[in-house]
């Protein structure tokens, strides 16, 4: 069965829809990748995904139970924002009703950090974080909750193609152990090595969708 089933949505901010018939689904082990060009939807299908956007047509079934990790697009972290990387980690534990973590959970939470490369500077304050170490703090975030599907929203856009490719290679990982993974993106080299099929967002509220070697050739700037 599919994680997630969309069927037939429409999406609209007011009178307007954004998106429109749309269908897709994502199953358990799938890299899907979703394209299109600025403005096409595709934040706006994320959260339609996380429930925060009712489609006004159709509907989105999703498994009991399921668990979304997310690493949204953009987070403007000042150079002295004060948590470590390994609290920072750690705040999204923090739903049950103690106010502090269990000794499950810190051993969760010490996995997920050996497991994303981040013992060595696990103490550091997040702030003074590299960008690619930043990425993979909020990687790191969105799985210490154990999820079955990871959004990640353009999580590689400012980063050097040898940091895309180590953030890439550690979600792969997650991945081969049965993560699903929705990974949106305007790089077209990035969709091909690591998606395994794509859904791509038209200007006109069309769509495409198929496995990665069928995804078409990008025309123009990416
Ligand atoms: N809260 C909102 N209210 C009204 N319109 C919105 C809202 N959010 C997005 N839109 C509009 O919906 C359309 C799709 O936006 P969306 O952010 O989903 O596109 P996108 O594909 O994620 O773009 P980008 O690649 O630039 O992030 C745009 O025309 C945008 O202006």
């Amino acid at each position: 069965m599919s994680l997630v089933s969309v069927d037939d949505i429409t999406l609209s901010y007011g009178d307007q829809p954004v998106i429109q018939d749309l269908s897709f689904e994502i199953n358990k082990g799938d890299f899907l990748v979703m394209v299109g060009e600025n403005g096409a939807g595709k934040t706006t299908v994320v959260r339609s995904l996380l429930g925060e956007l009712k489609p006004r047509e159709g509907e989105i079934i999703k498994q009991r139970h399921l668990k979304i990790g997310y690493v949204p697009q953009f987070r403007n972290l000042p150079t002295n924002y004060p948590l470590s990387i390994r609290d920072f980690v750690g705040l999204n534990l923090m739903q049950s009703h103690l106010p502090w973590l269990t000794s499950a959970e810190h051993h969760r939470l010490d996995r997920i950090i050996r497991e994303t490369n981040l013992s060595k500077i696990a103490g550091r304050p997040l702030g003074l974080a590299s960008g690619g170490e930043k990425q993979r703090a909020y990687l790191a975030q969105a799985l210490v909750d154990r999820p079955q599907l990871l959004i990640l929203d353009e999580s590689t856009a400012s980063l050097d193609n040898e940091m895309k490719y180590e953030l890439l290679d550690l979600v792969v990982k997650f991945q081969q152990n049965g993560l699903s993974v929705l990974f949106i993106t305007h790089d077209w080299d990035l969709a091909k090595r690591y998606g395994s099929r794509y859904l791509q967002l038209l200007p006109n509220g069309a769509y495409q969708e198929g496995p990665i070697n069928e995804l078409p050739s990008l025309i123009g700037p990416s």
